[in-house]
């Protein structure tokens, strides 16, 4: 959760879903202990009983009267101790027991490598420490790889199943990057450290970086881990989010409801879409109100953790120009201007920086709005068979506010056209969903209780993708057939 967010959650209005992968995500339900299933009644963690006062002792104040650590479907978890009462300050984790990479040496903080790398190698260290380390009792109580999901850990045969969404292409991107920090880091180490290099693997380094990337948080000094408010896990619908003072320098959460003693308390840690929570954090939610859809590209991969959560990319629509048409030159001009970054050999470029999100359009008889306008304006310059069509809509953006294609086009026939271009270029991601849902479809019980969770967050997050498709085809057959 690099990024805390301080934006309330909306309330989703809970709607069946009725794809196979729905259907196929129900029945897994009901056969294995989702990972998206809350248990109330907390499960005692012998191991962690002695957490908090360490963590007290070390910080030199109070951290929680309201906290105990328990375990509960989700993996370790905080439940309240006694009542709480919305208003209620459940923790404030000082800065002093925060780790960052400021804990590393000059030489290693300086690496030309991402954050979470740095933070990363920081968790290596302490790890490498054992007991010596003076964060054995924080070490020691973080998840193992095997009770870890991001896809970084799936198989391929795992990866298969999520093969229609950009996860897919986002999780061999961010093995293929992880490797190289993990080079960058090792070189450096076997110069200054060879005796710690020696001890170090990708595997290690994989883990390391997976768990700065599901429980750090942004902070001043990059990413910091912030020890007993990472044991909380996350509501979609909560409002409690983790707070900094900056001045007073202490996270701090705020109870956004009451909890009666021995239930399980949760924040919101932003307003992530099934992809990111699966990619970064290795769960997906059931109905998740901020899956989206993205359409041709994907977003530059240096984005921050807000921004990412607009612009990451799930299901690429490639929609290219074909080289057979005549007008083919003009077209990619036009678009490469003015809607999307295009190579000229391949068309829309795979790793364009522009991306369409499609979310989902709440009516059918609503204003189109989780279709993007620079998405229907690609398609009016690709339906065009003119030149004089093309100039005039050129023309047109240059009279207005310059933007493209923004408008209906005049002639009725050709705007039909261009909707239905776009509607047959989602219809058949649709298929192809339907199809990998189709084999996702078991054939009895999953082979282990992992292969079960890991195949029902394949569900959810082709469901939610599915679903944001359906409604937006949707709203494109109504565009194209009632006026
Ligand atoms: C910040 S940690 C929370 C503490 C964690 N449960 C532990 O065992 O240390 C985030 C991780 O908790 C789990 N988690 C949090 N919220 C969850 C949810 N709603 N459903 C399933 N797993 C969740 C995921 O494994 C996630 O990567």
């Amino acid at each position: 959760m690099l990024c805390p967010s301080q934006v309330a959650k909306l309330r989703p209005v809970p709607r069946p879903l009725l794809s196979a992968a729905r259907r196929l995500y129900d029945d897994l339900r009901c056969s294995i202990s989702s990972s998206s299933l809350a248990q109330v009644s907390p499960c005692v963690d012998e191991d962690c009983s002695d957490f908090l006062p360490w963590l007290e002792r070390k910080a030199g104040v109070e951290i929680s009267s309201f906290l105990s650590v328990g375990k509960s479907v989700y993996g370790r978890s905080l439940f309240a101790s006694k009542a709480i009462r919305a208003g209620d300050s459940i923790l404030k984790v000082p800065f002093n027991v925060e780790i960052s990479p400021d804990d590393l040496l000059p030489e290693i903080r300086s690496l030309n490598i991402g954050n979470v790398a740095k933070l990363a190698a920081v968790v290596l260290k302490e790890q490498k420490m054992g007991q010596d380390s003076e964060w054995a009792p924080y070490i020691r109580s973080l998840p193992q790889p095997e009770e870890m999901h991001s896809t970084v850990f799936w198989s391929n045969e795992e990866l298969e199943m999520i093969k229609e969404s950009l996860v897919y292409q986002r999780t061999i991107d961010k093995k293929v990057g992880m490797e190289r920090e993990f080079s960058v880091l090792r070189h450096a180490l076997d110069h200054q450290f060879p005796e710690v290099s020696k001890y170090m693997n990708f595997e290690d380094f994989m883990h390391a970086c997976a768990l700065v990337e599901s429980r750090a948080w942004e902070s001043s000094k990059g990413y910091s881990l912030i020890p007993f408010a990472d044991f909380l896990n996350h509501d979609g619908l909560a409002k409690a989010v983790l707070l900094r003072d900056e001045q007073k320098q202490f996270s701090e959460v705020i109870a956004d409801r009451n909890y009666a003693p021995g239930e399980q308390v949760l924040i919101s840690y932003g307003k992530f879409s099934n992809a990111i929570l699966l990619l970064d954090f290795g769960f997906t939610l059931p109905h998740n109100i901020h899956d989206e859809i993205s359409v041709t590209g994907e977003p530059d991969k240096q984005t921050t953790r807000k921004k990412a959560m607009g612009a990451y990319s799930n299901v690429r629509i490639q929609i290219s120009v074909p080289l057979q048409d005549p007008l083919y030159k003009m077209k990619l001009y036009l678009l490469q201007r003015h809607c999307l970054q295009i190579t000229c050999k391949f068309g829309f470029s795979k790793w364009s920086s522009d991306s369409f999100t499609i979310k989902e359009v709440r009516s059918v008889k609503g204003k189109g709005t989780g279709i993007p306008q620079s998405l229907r304006a690609a398609a009016r310059v690709l339906s065009c068979t003119s030149l004089e069509e093309l100039n005039d809509m050129e023309e047109e953006a240059t009279q207005n506010d310059g933007r493209l294609g923004r408008r209906p086009l005049k002639n009725f026939n050709r705007e039909i056209q261009a909707h239905q271009l776009l509607l047959s270029h989602i219809t058949r991601l649709i298929d192809q969903y339907n199809a990998s849902a189709k084999l996702m479809k078991p054939t009895g019980c999953p082979a282990s209780k992992r292969d079960g969770i890991r195949r029902s967050m394949a569900c959810e997050l082709l469901a939610g993708e599915l679903r944001n498709l359906k409604s937006a085809a949707s709203w494109l057959v109504s565009y194209t057939t009632d006026r």
